[in-house]
């Protein structure tokens, strides 16, 4: 049996072997070549495994900082008592005033999920979070006390979208040149699921026209959960009750180019059931999956990095491509398979994943 550190180190290797792999000539000149050809080449920070922390916790708060998790969400909803409200909102608010590990990260990887929009909670939420001491703002700036993304759960209505673009936008309305804030809303209950193209036109539509691109929607994330007790359906180990609703998800996050987070494996002891969903899920479109033990997080990261086999068959592809073109075949032959132009733009997605992930 090999031991949790063991594994780790395993995965560190491995990823530094891809590293080394990545900063090949090849691989620089091919995606260099695609990133400025390509404007759906957007290549944003990674969210492989995106790690729950109960925000009432300290000593899983502490945590934060030790995970190999590509984003940490720090949880003032279903992961924190009624009773512990405030508390989970005050000990985050600490982390910005007081943490520059916290201070300093400019995109996502610590993020916090609040309470569902149009809740008194959720309106608690964001005047505390987004309200930094007074005496500590003296002395820093305000885009670093701040969190830079949130996680808005139960997301069903664009009603919820314009009451909590409104309610920020107000709690913000004094500081000035602020940092975009990154958003992900979450699908977790049938009527949700039904207006989810109207949430995501209204999401976009007020953020760049009303609100001057002060919010980025960001993504997705499926909340099975929640979906399951909505739709009334019984959890099953292969997801099969959820099929419809991941692929609905999948296929609207990605015709709007935002990311898509598959659903959180309950039974966090159970490590090769993890891999499989986190395979499938990967092979289904997800961006990545949400974790709720820190010991979940490696082989999540690992199921949402191409393989060493993959990156190989798509940079050879990539270039078999480029010179067929040039001999004028739309249509040719690469390890016994057919390739046309779909199969080149499921290579760039592979690369896209391998910049993110060498970005972080
Ligand atoms: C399941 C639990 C109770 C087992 O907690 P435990 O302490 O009994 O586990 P453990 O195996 O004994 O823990 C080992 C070590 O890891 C730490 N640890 C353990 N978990 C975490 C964590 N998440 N973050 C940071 N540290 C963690 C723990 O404190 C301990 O530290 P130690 O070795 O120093 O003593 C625990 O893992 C936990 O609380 N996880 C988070 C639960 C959560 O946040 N749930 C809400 C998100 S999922 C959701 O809401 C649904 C969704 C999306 O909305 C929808 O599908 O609808
Ligand atoms: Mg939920």
């Amino acid at each position: 049996m090999i031991s949790f550190r063991g594994k780790a180190h395993q995965f560190l290797t491995q990823i530094s072997f891809y590293r080394f792999q990545l900063e090949s000539k090849r691989l620089l000149h091919l995606s260099n070549r695609l990133c400025s050809n390509d404007a759906s080449f957007r290549v944003s920070y990674p969210t492989r495994a995106v790690l729950y922390v109960p925000g009432s916790d300290s000593k899983k708060l502490t945590k934060i900082f030790t995970t190999n998790a590509d984003c940490v969400v720090m949880d003032c909803e279903d992961g924190v008592a009624l009773n512990k409200k405030a508390e989970a909102r005050e000990k985050i608010r600490n982390l910005y005033d007081t943490d520059e590990r916290v201070q300093n990260n400019t995109e996502g990887k610590f993020a916090v999920r609040i309470n569902p929009a149009e809740t008194d909670l959720a309106s608690e939420d964001i005047k505390i979070l987004f309200n930094p001491k007074s005496d500590i703002l003296k002395n820093n700036s305000i885009n670093n006390l701040l969190p830079k993304c949130i996680f808005v759960p139960k997301t069903s209505t664009s009603q919820e979208v314009k009451w909590l673009f409104e309610n920020l936008n107000n709690q913000l309305k004094n500081y000035d040149d602020l940092i975009k804030l990154n958003l992900f809303f979450y699908m977790e209950t049938a009527i949700g699921l039904i207006n989810l193209n109207d949430i995501i036109k209204t999401a976009l539509s007020l953020s760049k026209d009303k609100y001057n691109s002060k919010f980025n929607l960001e993504g997705f994330v499926f909340g099975s959960d929640d979906f399951c007790a909505d739709i009334e359906a019984t959890r099953t180990k292969d997801a099969f009750e959820l099929t419809y609703a991941r692929q609905k998800l999948i296929a609207y996050c990605k015709g709007y180019k935002l990311k898509v987070i598959d659903m959180v494996y309950i039974d966090f002891k159970d490590l090769e059931g993890l891999r499989v969903q986190c395979e499938q899920g990967s092979r289904m479109g997800f961006t990545g999956k949400q974790v709720i033990h820190p010991g979940q997080v490696d082989v999540c990261q690992q199921a949402f990095t191409p393989s060493k086999e993959r990156i190989d068959w798509a940079l050879g592809l990539i270039e078999a491509f480029d010179q067929h073109q040039k001999s004028g075949a739309g249509a040719f032959t690469y390890k016994g398979q057919m390739i046309d132009m779909p199969s080149l733009l499921q290579a760039k997605n592979i690369l896209k994943i391998v910049e993110k992930v060498k970005k972080n």
